[in-house]
């Protein structure tokens, strides 16, 4: 029995993570969550004929109790809800709205589902997540192990684009992504990990390769001009990353997959990813993407070999992620704290 539940449920990463996840065995009931128009997305989802059983709530039902209805028992809560970029903003700029919808949620999940796996796709996500850990440490709720930012996205651009650039099918790639999600945070450590197609580009090819995995998202919101940021992809890569836990019970071996978190000493490996990282940017990074061994019950642990591999070029720019990232944490956790 797995309860999911989808917070953002009605909008255009929402629509289309909910019908994956309607479509998956191993989800048994699905719960919608929206301000608006969920009533008709779940009305339309639940005449699929699979077998999970389908429930929408808005927040305003029951005198504005559909947030805690939608979370009751829910073991994983993936969140797709706030304002996209249009064209000409940075992920920064949508932080003061998602930033305020976000901590709400998070209250929500604290004092309904506290277990639950939490899977942040809402952006900025550098500073989103920590934002969800305040809210979780105010309501003494917050473990680091069950909480994630969504960057497989960068990975599913890192396996894609480096096809591209080599002639060869995306699916050979298991590209892992390290840093942030946003711009110059997003690191590929494609010499440690693709080492072999990388190794087959120019100076000038892997710098154009990497600049591509760092502003993807760009591509897509120039393309949409103005109606919106990566849909498609997006439910895609949530609903990929999410699939990992929901496998996880059946798998002899635990999956790495990159993702982002707090590097919270409960977390085994934090410690050393750390210091590393200090070492290497002389910055205390709290929050930062690494490819972590994910299980039933979230993180098991971090491969910290995986960063220490990195080639120059890889650690230059883990240090200009660096800079960015430790500002874009610092603002989430003082929304909370100043607040
Ligand atoms: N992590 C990642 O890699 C990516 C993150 N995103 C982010 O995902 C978020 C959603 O993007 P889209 O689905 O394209 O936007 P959208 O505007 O199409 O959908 C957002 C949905 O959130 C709902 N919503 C607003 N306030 C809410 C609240 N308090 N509670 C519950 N739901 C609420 C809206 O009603 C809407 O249905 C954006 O912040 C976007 O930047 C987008 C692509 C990739
Ligand atoms: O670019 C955006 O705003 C949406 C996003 O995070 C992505 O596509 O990676």
């Amino acid at each position: 029995m797995t309860k999911v539940a989808v917070l953002g449920a009605a909008g255009g990463i929402g629509q289309p993570l909910s019908l994956l996840l309607k479509l998956d065995k191993a989800v048994t009931d699905l719960s919608l969550f929206d301000v608006v128009n969920v009533p008709g997305v779940g009305a339309d989802l639940s005449h699929i004929n699979t077998d999970a059983k389908v429930s929408y709530h808005l927040k305003s039902d029951n005198n504005g109790t559909g947030l805690q209805s939608a979370l009751q028992g829910a073991d994983i809560v993936i969140i797709p809800a706030g304002v996209p970029r249009k064209p000409g903003m940075t992920r920064d700029d949508l932080f003061k709205i998602n930033g305020g919808i976000c901590a709400d949620l998070a209250t929500g999940i604290a004092t309904t589902c506290p277990d639950a796996l939490v899977l942040v796709i809402s952006n900025p996500v550098n500073s989103t997540v920590p934002i969800f850990a305040e809210v979780f440490k105010k309501h003494g709720s917050f473990n680091a192990n069950k909480l994630f930012g969504v960057t497989w996205l960068d990975t599913v651009r890192a396996n894609t684009f480096i096809a591209q650039a080599t002639a060869s099918y995306p699916t050979s790639f298991k590209v892992k992504v390290v840093g942030g999600h946003s711009g110059d945070t997003i690191v590929p450590l494609y010499s440690v990990t693709a080492a072999d197609a990388y190794a087959k580009l120019s100076n000038e090819e892997e710098s154009a390769l990497i600049h591509r995995v760092q502003f993807g998202g760009d591509e897509v919101v120039q393309a949409k001009q103005g109606a919106g940021s990566a849909t498609l992809s997006m439910a895609y890569a949530g609903y990929r990353f999410l699939k990992t836990f929901l496998n996880a019970k059946d798998l002899e071996e635990p999956i790495v997959e990159s993702c982002y978190i707090s590097l919270d000493e409960s977390v085994k490996g934090a410690k050393e990813t750390k210091a590393y990282l200090k070492e290497l940017t002389g910055e205390d990074i709290e929050f930062f993407a690494m490819p972590c061994k994910l299980g039933s019950n979230g993180v098991e642990s971090i491969e910290f070999d995986l960063l220490k591999a990195a080639n120059d070029k890889e650690r230059q720019l883990i240090n200009v992620c660096a800079n960015t990232l430790t500002g874009n944490i610092n603002k989430g956790v003082s929304f909370i704290r100043g607040n």
